[in-house]
């Protein structure tokens, strides 16, 4: 007798081809497990024009509906980008019983054809429109070309590249249109999860883009009683993985972070070490906070509140309550 396991997700191509890695994995973990794939189409797919804030954000958007099957028993469990997972508030009921081993962690520079990374840093920006829908990555775009203009720019990653490629504008909630956009700034691990690392032309170093909080770890959520795929999902979290989880979601927790926090938080484990690097910005790319620390890889919620507090010490609560979505 096989054992079904149904795992909720959006139905995107990056989200199926990370739920399909959760199902392969599950698998070769037990091979009693019939994993099966339940798509969702989430308020947040069906709109690519709003800006995300109107649905309740990142979280709110994508995933509010899939929540809402696993608590009614229609799930099992669900497939999460840990990155946008909101981290300032908790879920009854529902716990991440599973996070995969992170894929790589940084943000990368797409160009339009014709267009080159050296012309782009040598006029400092001028005259190129970046497309973003992060207001993190609009930041740090800023302070690396200061000149550039940063468009709102969203969809799928396979859709945003298309828009580029074909030079698209991209509409506006109030009719209005901008772009086209010469250059996008996209994870990595998404574009290698859809079939496009050969577009990238740059890999942003920590020290040019601090990645977000998670970003590049695929999460697994499922009801908090449900002890059979609890236990079946722990034999496919990786420890790495849960530590640096554990660590940056921390500094979100600490500093009340919302979906527009133009924040960043990123862990390295070294040995019996890791280091965590956090920064808050504001929304220009004038003001950054920033702090580092190492400590024990064992303790990574301690090392992410000694973070937190560095920042708020460091003035970050202003900075993140202006930008708090009403
Ligand atoms: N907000 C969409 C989203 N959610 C997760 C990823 C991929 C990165 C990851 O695995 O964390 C992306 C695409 C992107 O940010 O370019």
């Amino acid at each position: 007798m096989k054992i079904p396991v149904r795992i909720g997700t959006r139905k995107s191509v990056m989200a199926l081809a990370q739920t399909e890695d959760i199902a392969s994995q599950l698998r070769a973990a037990a091979s009693e497990l019939d994993p099966e794939i339940v798509k969702f189409e989430t308020v947040g797919d069906s709109d690519q024009i709003s800006k995300l804030l109107p649905h309740g954000g990142k979280g709110g958007a994508f995933v509010a509906e899939i929540r809402a099957a696993m608590l009614r028993g229609d799930l099992h469990c669900a497939m999460h980008s840990l990155k946008d997972m909101p981290a300032n508030e908790e879920t009854p009921g529902l716990i991440v019983a599973a996070t995969l081993a992170r894929d790589p962690a940084n943000d990368s520079l797409v160009l339009r054809k014709g267009l080159t990374l050296d012309e782009l840093k040598a006029s400092r920006g001028k005259g190129y429109t970046i497309g973003t829908n992060a207001v993190r990555r609009a930041a740090y775009a800023k302070r690396l070309f200061p000149e550039v203009n940063v468009i709102h720019f969203r969809g799928a990653a396979d859709t945003r590249l298309r828009k580029l490629d074909n030079r698209e504008k991209q509409r506006l909630p109030d009719g209005g249109e901008v772009g086209p956009a010469d250059a996008l700034i996209m994870a990595r691990s998404g574009l290698e999860r859809v079939g496009f690392a050969d577009r990238i032309v740059h890999d942003f170093t920590p020290d040019e883009m601090l990645p977000s909080a998670g970003q590049g770890i695929v999460a697994v959520e499922c009801p908090i009683n449900d002890w059979q795929t609890r236990k079946y999902l722990a034999l496919i979290d990786d420890p790495k993985a849960r530590l640096c989880c554990d660590a940056e979601r921390e500094v979100l927790w600490v500093l009340n972070g919302h979906c527009n926090s133009p924040m960043a938080a990123y862990s390295t484990i070294n040995g019996s070490e890791m280091t965590l690097s956090a920064s808050v910005l504001d929304q220009e790319g004038g003001l950054f906070i920033e702090a580092k620390r190492s400590g024990p890889a064992d303790r990574p919620r301690e090392l992410g509140r000694a973070i937190g507090l560095d920042l708020l010490g460091k003035g970050a609560a202003a900075i993140i309550e202006k930008t708090r979505p009403e």
